[in-house]
């Protein structure tokens, strides 16, 4: 079996003495894609934040190409490769859109001129400041700003959380394009399964900080009672698009 990109080795975590996340294991191949679903409070974000080292980590050990992170602090973590995007949609407000993106370049292969080409919006709106964008934008920008940090594996936490449907549809071409296009390795947390499992090659059901489900996003498609069973009512996409 070659050699994972990033490896999650029966990780507990939490915060404080609570124990969120226990024994989770999981691995993501280069120029893989993960959905990471469950319902609320289930842990999606703590997985996330543990990897980057934002919790309290109580067991397990974490890899990325090669390299255990599991003792590296959290601005360490970002230089080896694990590029976040936390659902606050973290930009400098009082910057225009370029500053944002050309203050934290680091060189790498994610160049501005590159990143203008995922997000046209963003070459349109590079001189607007941050905080004239609207929560699409941001949410543009934001994954634009981990992307020049050259990430090798980047974390999205419900990119689409909030914003209305046309601007859904682009960023879900984007994030689609990231994918197949770039071969940029993913994780993705959403609420909306269906929106998301199309996109993924894998997926991840979280049910109260344990693994329920790790396999084929496919498998979750074309069984619909695997979805109902873990994600309920949510699962259920209604005629129009949206989920219940
Ligand atoms: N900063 C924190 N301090 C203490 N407990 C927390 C903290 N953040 C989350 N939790 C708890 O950890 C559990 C998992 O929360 P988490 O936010 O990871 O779930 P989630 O699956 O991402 O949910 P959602 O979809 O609502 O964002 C919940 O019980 C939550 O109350």
């Amino acid at each position: 079996m070659s050699e994972a990109l990033l490896e999650v080795e029966k990780l507990s975590a939490g915060y404080g003495d609570a124990r969120v996340l226990d024994d989770v294991s999981f691995r993501l191949d280069q120029g893989g894609s993960l959905a990471l679903l469950g319902r609320n409070g289930m842990g999606k974000t703590t997985l996330l934040t543990s990897l980057i080292g934002l919790t309290r980590r109580h067991g397990g050990r974490i890899r990325l190409a090669g390299r255990d992170l599991t003792a590296v602090p959290t601005h360490r973590r970002a230089l080896a490769g694990l590029g976040w995007v936390p659902q606050e949609r973290d930009i400098f407000p009082s910057l225009t859109v370029e500053e944002n993106l050309t203050a934290i370049a680091t060189g790498g292969a994610w160049t501005l001129d590159r990143v203008y080409d995922l997000f046209p919006r963003l070459m349109e709106r590079r001189s607007n400041m941050g905080n004239q964008l609207s929560g699409g934008e941001q949410q543009m920008l934001a994954i634009a700003r981990a992307l020049m940090l050259d990430p090798k594996v980047l974390l999205l936490d419900e990119p689409m959380e909030g914003l209305a449907p046309l601007i859904v549809q682009e960023l879900f071409r984007i994030i689609q394009r990231m994918i197949e296009r770039d071969g940029l390795a993913v994780i993705l947390v959403e609420q909306h399964a269906h929106q998301i499992l199309p996109l993924t090659r894998d997926a991840m059901i979280l049910e109260r900080g344990r693994v329920v489900y790790s396999g084929d996003s496919r498998r979750l498609i074309d069984e619909p009672a695997l979805l109902d069973r873990w994600l309920g009512v949510g699962a259920v996409e209604l005629d129009d698009g949206t989920s219940a």
